[in-house]
């Protein structure tokens, strides 16, 4: 990918095949830039003149090549700074999904005069222009990734803004409590009172930490998590893999030793992408190959965000022959429930592959592990770069509390520094250049 810096060649008029490569019913090629319509007029045959079309038109018509032939025919919609998803002037040409079309279409664009768009440049575009704060951007990036309905809906609440307003509402405070510390620093007898500087501070150290408290969630959401699937030969993991999916994936039978080579599968678990992975059973074992499946399942419940243990039920409880390391985040069952007990304990889930019986109840508590108990109607922070600012930010605002009026200040002024980092607002070209080396071509 080539590395972008932000603010350069922003004058230029950029084109991208905005669509997803391979064949659809439709595809898009965007142009947007100061020739975007002059290109328009150039490339396409309707009606009218796109550079003579009302903004937020469409036109019905020929795309034509570069010897007046016809590509195809399909649509160009007409955008006219600045209201358009960029800020800019825009044309958009909608033709068959097919990437000859697309490729011939975009290349006309080009030798009319536009360049090849940098990656996620559009919505670059669109934050240089201020039309997008740099969450607002990310939840763009988020949206367009988004496989399941949490992640959906978190991307549509950070789209609308409500991330940044969270930051700002703790911004404000900040700049409060900064101005009636710089009010009094004439009087140097008098400091602020205690509570005109805590109230506020208070507040902004709460909701910093209970935006934190969402980066978890934010990150299972975006990009998933890894349930690994832990337990003695045939106590039923390779069942329950199949039960949680709702189709064989896994083979089963009655020998124990049956799965030696890890398995993975992906399925959506409270809104969230998951990645179930089926282990070897743990035991000593003098085969080669199924020591190598051990050795391997030990190492996939170290990496996974959850680890579920199985324990036959039907069958005399034996301790687990691996130690999890207690931040583990673990669930324990105790399989085979429609099989007669040969031990329970309150601490353990009950879970039945055979007749599905607990597995609602298992769910659920995967779900309360995965994104922890978080409201799903507040914004999350959506990035590890959203959730490193707020870290700092919390962390001056904490030092800020404990320390005299004019040290205070200084930390107030870092913790606002890294909210406008945060949102964007006041943000070196590097980060912003990181931001958008992460987007595909064309958004
Ligand atoms: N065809 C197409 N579909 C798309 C996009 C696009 O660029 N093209 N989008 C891009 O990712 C998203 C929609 N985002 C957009 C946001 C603003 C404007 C826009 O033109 N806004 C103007 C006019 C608003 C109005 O007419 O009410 C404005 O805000 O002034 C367009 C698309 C999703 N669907
Ligand atoms: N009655 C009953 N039998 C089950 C249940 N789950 C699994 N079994 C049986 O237990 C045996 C072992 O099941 P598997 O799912 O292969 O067990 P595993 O943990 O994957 O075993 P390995 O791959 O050998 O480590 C099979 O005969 C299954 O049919 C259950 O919920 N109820
Ligand atoms: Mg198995």
């Amino acid at each position: 990918m080539t590395r972008i810096s932000s603010r350069s060649g922003l004058s230029d008029t950029i084109a991208a095949v905005a669509t997803a490569p391979g064949h659809a019913g439709v595809g898009v090629v965007r142009v947007s830039g100061p020739e975007a319509l002059a290109i328009a007029d150039a490339l396409f045959a309707g009606r009218r003149r796109p550079s003579q079309t009302p903004g937020g038109r469409f036109l019905f018509g020929g795309l034509l090549g570069a010897g007046g032939e016809r590509l195809d025919e399909g649509l160009c919609l007409v955008f006219r700074a600045p209201h358009s998803y960029t800020g800019e002037d825009v044309a958009e040409f909608q033709t068959h999904g097919s990437p000859a079309v697309l490729g011939e279409v975009l290349t006309r664009a080009l030798e009319l005069g536009a360049r090849t768009a940098r990656p996620g440049e559009f919505t670059l575009r669109a934050y240089l222009a201020g039309r997008l704060d740099l969450t607002q951007a990310e939840a763009v990036l988020n949206l367009v990734e988004a496989d399941t309905e949490t992640a959906r809906k978190q991307a549509t609440l950070g789209l609308s803004g409500a991330l940044g307003e969270r930051v700002d509402a703790v911004a404000r405070d900040l700049t409060l409590t900064l101005s009636s510390i710089a009010a009094l620093l004439d009087y140097p007898d008098e400091g602020v009172p205690e509570e005109e500087r805590q109230t506020p501070l208070a507040r902004a150290e709460t909701e910093l930490e209970a935006l934190l408290g969402t980066a978890h969630a934010g990150r299972v959401a975006n990009q998933g998590a890894r349930i690994a699937l832990i337990g003695a030969p045939n106590a039923g993991k390779s069942s329950l893999l199949n039960a949680l999916l709702g189709y064989e994936r896994s083979i089963v039978t009655p020998i124990a030793g049956t799965t030696r080579d890890y398995l993975e599968a992906g399925l959506s678990l409270a809104g969230v992408p998951v990645t179930l992975v089926d282990t070897a059973g743990l035991r000593d074992t003098e085969d080669i190959v199924e020591a190598a499946g051990v050795q391997q399942a030990v190492r996939l419940a170290g990496g996974a965000d959850v680890v579920i243990t199985l324990s036959d039920g039907s069958q005399p409880r034996e301790a687990l022959p691996l130690e999890l390391p207690p931040t583990t985040r673990a669930i324990h069952l105790r399989t085979k429930a429609d099989l007669p007990a040969a031990w329970t304990d309150p601490e353990v889930l009950e879970v039945s592959a055979a007749t599905g019986a607990g597995l609602p109840e298992l769910r659920e508590r995967l779900g309360t592990e995965l994104l922890g108990d978080v409201s799903r109607s507040e914004a999350w922070l959506g990035s590890e770069r959203q959730a490193d600012a707020a870290r700092r930010a919390l962390e001056h605002v904490r030092l800020a509390r404990q320390l005299p009026d004019d040290l205070a200040s200084i930390e107030l002024e870092e913790a606002l520094l890294a909210l406008a980092e945060l949102t964007g607002r006041d943000v070196q070209d590097d980060v912003v250049d990181a931001v958008f080396r992460n987007f595909c071509v064309g958004k």
